[in-house]
């Protein structure tokens, strides 16, 4: 995406900050006016820097984005199989807590099928695009391939129903188990433009725009997901999920989080990532 800043609006830019208006009340009326934080914000830095009219390129921002229908402030949403509790919203980042999003059957269904598999958990290393073990991350973990056994599949397209996103473009879904003291540090999950790996993870499903992490079993204390940037932390319950997404791959969307230390007990995790295109 690009955005030209125009005479027009130079002008009226111009005129505000000599009437005394704050490069931050601007940037507020712009945003109102339609412009993204980012696009705002090149847009005051090339006045600044008297460049007027120039063609700047901006970090792409996806058009559609996965997320649920909350148009008339819903309680319950229709899932196809099951009537889902909006339990918290927020806009910005935008965030979206689920209750009755699996059921407990589920729930131990998903956690007996990791059990056997879990290995150290990895992230993904994006200087190489390969695998290693990650320090930030002190959980176990797996992945199922997609529809994988019948709860897997079950769950994926419950999940395309309430984010209205293709199945097809959701990663497989990941198992994480917290012992007491294991926690994932702060992070986004989306994949830095900056790293050299990127690309060729990009390759296969373009970026991730969304995340929905749901609770297979409740620690009996910590493991909450964290927002640093917002002062948001969602309690762990069994059955209840978090999503968030972020259009585009930056601090901007404010959607820095991580899994706090597990206190006691056992925390268990099922993340569903979204991807722009189907993931093969
Ligand atoms: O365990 C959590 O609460 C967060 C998990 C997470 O951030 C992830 O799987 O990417
Ligand atoms: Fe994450």
């Amino acid at each position: 995406m690009s955005q030209a800043i125009s005479p027009e609006l130079r002008e009226w830019l111009v005129a505000q900050l000599a009437a005394g208006h704050s490069v931050p009340a601007l940037r507020a009326s712009m945003r109102a006016a339609g412009w993204h934080d980012a696009a705002a914000d090149v847009a005051l830095a090339q006045l600044e820097a008297g460049f007027p009219n120039v063609e700047v390129a901006l970090p792409s921002v996806q058009a559609k984005m996965p997320g649920p229908d909350l148009d008339g402030a819903p309680l319950y949403i229709d899932a196809g199989d099951r009537r889902v509790q909006v339990l918290q919203t927020m806009r910005h980042p935008r965030v979206v807590v689920f209750g009755n999003l699996l059921s407990t059957e589920e729930c131990e269904g998903l956690i007996a099928a990791a059990r056997v598999r879990l290995a150290r958990s990895l992230t993904v290393e994006t200087r190489t695009g390969g695998e290693v073990l990650n320090v930030d991350r002190t959980s176990d973990g797996m992945f199922f391939e997609r529809g994988e056994n019948e709860i897997v599949a079950r769950v994926e397209q419950r999940i395309a129903a309430l984010l209205r996103w293709p199945l097809e473009f959701g990663e497989g879904l990941q198992i994480l188990r917290y012992a007491p003291g294991a926690q994932y540090r702060p992070h986004y999950d989306y994949f830095d433009p900056n790293e050299p790996g990127t690309p060729t993870i990009l390759k296969r499903g373009g970026q991730r725009v969304a995340t929905l992490v749901m609770y297979l079993q409740e620690p009996e204390g910590g493991g909450a997901t964290t927002f640093p940037d917002v002062g948001l932390e969602v309690a762990p319950a069994r059955g209840c999920g978090v999503f968030f997404s972020y259009d585009r791959p930056d601090p901007v969307t404010r959607t820095l989080h991580g899994g706090a230390p597990v206190l006691a007990g056992e925390k268990w995790v099922a993340t569903k990532w979204l991807r722009e295109r189907e993931f093969k």
